[in-house]
């Protein structure tokens, strides 16, 4: 038996770097956070210690810095690309790289005046590795509420179940989604604003009877919409809202108030794909 190096990949998580792009007096601001996951020929470093295949963390760091100086930030999906394809083209020991953003929104207040926005952040992850090169965009913490228009019934019944049917419910979930390109080409701005767009209208459009069947209709909007994608996963947290009694209180039992359950809660996890991409 022989106790071998098995699969790693290193780099620098979370740098923080906030762009402002000056069109005179009207400033507007990029905010990111990058982190870089590098591949290659490292067995070295981690079996001897010998750090001449090694890129440091801090150069990666700084490169993050140097390319937002330099080329700015068109989308987060296109400066991973930038960062990916330089890291694996301008060095041989690195053959893979991973480079994965969080944009957090801001909203104008005036010409160099800022609110962050509490809104979903969006996301990209580019992958450059030996098959090819991979682009994924996507969200994280788009919450959503319907106060009606959503059924929970016919559901198995067994020794344990004590759920009762609903009719009428709050229906609520802070979508996490990620969608991949078919090519690394597309227009990853105006993908994410149809997409963000076609999510929405598909939660409130759609007359539900579990958080699954909405969170398919999600996933087909977004494909329908977007021609430039091959798939997408979604992750939706059943934000539970349970309908507080006041009759205790002498009041009368219409489901007004509620409680915002915080945990556990239900998960539904799925993805939607086009099935003649592959
Ligand atoms: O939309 C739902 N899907 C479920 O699978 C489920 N399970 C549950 O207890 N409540 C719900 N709601």
């Amino acid at each position: 038996m022989a106790i071998v190096l098995g699969p790693n990949r290193y780099g620098k998580a979370e740098t923080r770097v906030v762009r402002v792009t000056r069109d005179g007096g009207t400033h507007s601001i990029t905010d990111l956070n990058v982190s870089v996951a590098l591949s290659g020929d490292l067995a070295d470093t981690h079996l001897t210690g010998d750090n001449a295949n090694v890129l440091p963390t801090d150069t990666q760091k700084n490169t993050v810095y140097a390319f937002a100086k330099q080329h700015g930030i068109a989308s987060p999906e296109a400066f991973a690309l930038l960062l990916a394809r330089h890291f694996t083209s301008s060095q041989e020991t690195i053959t893979g790289a991973r480079v994965e953003i969080e944009e957090y929104p801001w909203n104008r207040l005036g010409p160099h005046s800022f609110s962050r926005d509490g809104s979903a952040v969006r996301t990209a992850e580019v992958v450059v590795a030996e098959p090819g090169t991979e682009v994924f965009g996507g969200l994280t913490g788009l919450t959503l509420l319907n106060s009606t228009d959503s059924e929970f019934s016919g559901f198995i019944r067994d020794p344990y179940t004590t759920l009762a049917e609903t009719s009428d419910r709050i229906l609520a979930t802070a979508v996490d989604a990620r969608w991949r390109f078919i090519t690394p080409e597309a227009d990853f701005d105006a993908v994410f604003g149809r997409a963000r767009a076609a999510m929405i209208e598909a939660f409130t459009g759609t007359y539900s009877y579990s958080l699954q069947q909405t969170l398919f209709a999600m996933g087909k909007a977004v494909l329908e919409a977007c021609p430039d994608l091959a798939e997408i996963r979604l992750r939706l947290p059943n934000k539970h809202h349970f309908v507080v009694d006041c009759t205790p209180y002498g009041l009368d039992a219409a489901p007004e108030v509620f409680h915002a359950d915080d945990r556990p809660y239900g998960l539904i996890e799925g993805s939607v794909v086009r099935d003649d991409v592959s």
